[in-house]
């Protein structure tokens, strides 16, 4: 019991309440507690000479906040364990937190015996508590996650991203493996290293490994020049392979090689070139599947999945649904040049009851069809219903997300020769562009739309109205 009390545990929180139930339940299990409603008063008592065992703080209080006061306490305190508890949890912040030294990240509200074993942890570890080099960073990807589930995810998140440790992310197809990727390298110390994207089931075999590799002049037909391959590329930085359950192989051996070893020679060079590249996979297949199948190298598997991230399907985080659905409606109004739409009551729990096997591209994507085809700015059940169950993926830009939305639509109605309509539509728009920018000057329209000026003319002909037609 004395030994407990003398390890001492401040808790530093504006809130009484969380004060309150944080000490009464450390002073439970043993420990002496004394709590601070703010940074000034923490600093008043390491003043006096005084210091904790353990400190817990809050992020954001008034005053200083609890990240920057962190920051300074464990310059001067490398050896204090620091807990940061938080209500604003995303990885920006867990991993701030972690960058400046917190031994772990709490989120609110909190469970408290998870608190306790985190605090019982913190106080049993030896760890090398020195900060690593604090770094901010611009242009970071925004996660969005407020289910238990994706607040667990950010932590481990926040804290990989101090790490150079090879990352495994796996999930269903979708759920936001690269955007987790990308996350993990702008929060990381190489954030100002290049992030190089490759995605292996994307590209030929054959390509592969000259484009992980890069080639020599002359290293095979078609080879004239030396190229560079992604691991150069993304020297200090991450290399992102995603899809690597769809590796060939020999290429699998060939990058097991190069993973243990840091170095390798060009396809056709005889130059070893040594590179440091942090490595992030992504599969949403079950690689433990195929290693058993004899698909996947074991090896490979073990020396990728350092770290694992496990990516949760959108179903099982449907309350992080209206707020990822309102980020898409901003995002696609604000491509399409439109007035933001919103969706009723009506049309939101019917996407809460929808199973979403696409996960949150799907979820995107349908964003994307109710913005380009909706009339009004509230979307209700009926224009849910009307693009919800559309087979045709959205491909992205506008103009072919509102044609295949008409498509849809056209199809489905059984309206009359639809090809031909909306051909006809085409070609009224490109001609009509290309008159008003050339002044109506037909052989200079013709030649920037890359047509025949007969063509042109007879297009024309065929697109006035029947009086006026020849
Ligand atoms: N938590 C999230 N917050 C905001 N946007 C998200 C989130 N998750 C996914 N997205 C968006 O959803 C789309 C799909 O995500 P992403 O491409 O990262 O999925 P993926 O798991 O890599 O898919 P695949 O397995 O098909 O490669 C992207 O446009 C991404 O920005």
């Amino acid at each position: 019991m004395t030994e407990m009390a003398d390890q001492d545990i401040w808790v530093v929180d504006d809130e009484q309440a969380v004060r309150f139930v944080l000490s009464t339940t450390l002073a439970d299990a043993g420990y002496k507690v004394e709590s601070f409603s703010q940074t000034a008063e923490v600093e008043r008592a390491l003043t006096e000479g005084r210091s904790p065992r353990l400190l817990l703080t809050d992020v954001r209080m008034p005053g200083e906040d609890g990240l920057s006061f962190l920051a300074r306490f464990k310059t001067a305190h490398a050896d204090i364990p620091v807990i940061v508890v938080s209500a604003f949890t995303d990885v920006k912040s867990t991993a701030s937190a972690f960058r400046s030294g917190a031994y772990d990240f709490i989120s609110k509200p909190f469970d408290l015996d998870e608190a306790l074993r985190v605090v019982e942890r913190a106080l049993g570890s030896t760890r090398d508590e020195t900060p690593p080099e604090a770094q901010e960073t611009v242009d970071v990807p925004q996660l969005i996650g407020k289910a238990p589930a994706m607040q667990a995810l950010f932590r481990t998140l926040g804290r990989a991203a101090q790490t150079a440790m090879s990352v495994l992310i796996t999930g269903e197809t979708g759920t936001g493996k690269e955007l987790i990727a990308r996350a993990l390298h702008h929060e990381s110390p190489r954030a100002r290293a290049p992030f190089i994207a490759l995605n292996t089931a994307a590209i030929p075999a054959e390509l592969l490994e000259s484009e992980l590799f890069g080639h020599e002049a002359g290293a095979f037909t078609g080879a004239q020049q030396k190229r560079i391959g992604r691991f150069e590329q993304a020297n200090g930085g991450t290399l992102f392979l995603d899809e690597i359950g769809d590796m060939p192989a020999a290429l699998q051996t060939r990058l097991l090689r190069v993973l243990s070893e840091g170095e390798f020679f060009r396809v056709g060079g005889r130059e070893l070139i040594g590179v440091d590249v942090r490595i992030i996979a992504a599969t949403h297949q079950p690689l433990e599947r195929l290693v058993q199948e004899g698909r996947f190298r074991a090896d490979l598997l073990h020396r990728l999945d350092v770290i694992r991230v496990v990516v949760p399907p959108l179903r099982e985080r449907k309350s992080d649904l209206p707020e990822l659905a309102d980020a898409f409606l901003a995002a696609c109004a604000a491509t399409m040049g439109v007035r933001k739409k919103q969706f009723d009551r009506g049309a939101l729990k019917r996407l809460q009851a929808y199973d979403w096997p696409g996960n949150v591209r799907e979820l995107e994507n349908l964003c994307w069809r109710v913005t380009a085809l909706a009339a009004s700015d509230q979307i209700g059940v009926h224009e849910v219903d009307a693009v919800m169950h559309r087979q045709t993926p959205a491909t992205g830009s506008a103009w072919e997300n509102a044609l295949a939305l008409w498509a849809s639509e056209a199809l489905r109605e059984g309206l009359s020769s639809p090809h031909a309509q909306a051909r006809a539509k085409l070609d009224d728009i490109l001609m009509q562009e290309a008159l008003r920018l050339t002044g109506g000057n037909r052989s200079e329209a013709a030649q920037r739309l890359g047509l025949g000026r007969n063509t042109l003319t007879r297009k024309l002909g065929s697109l006035r109205p029947p009086s006026s037609s020849d």
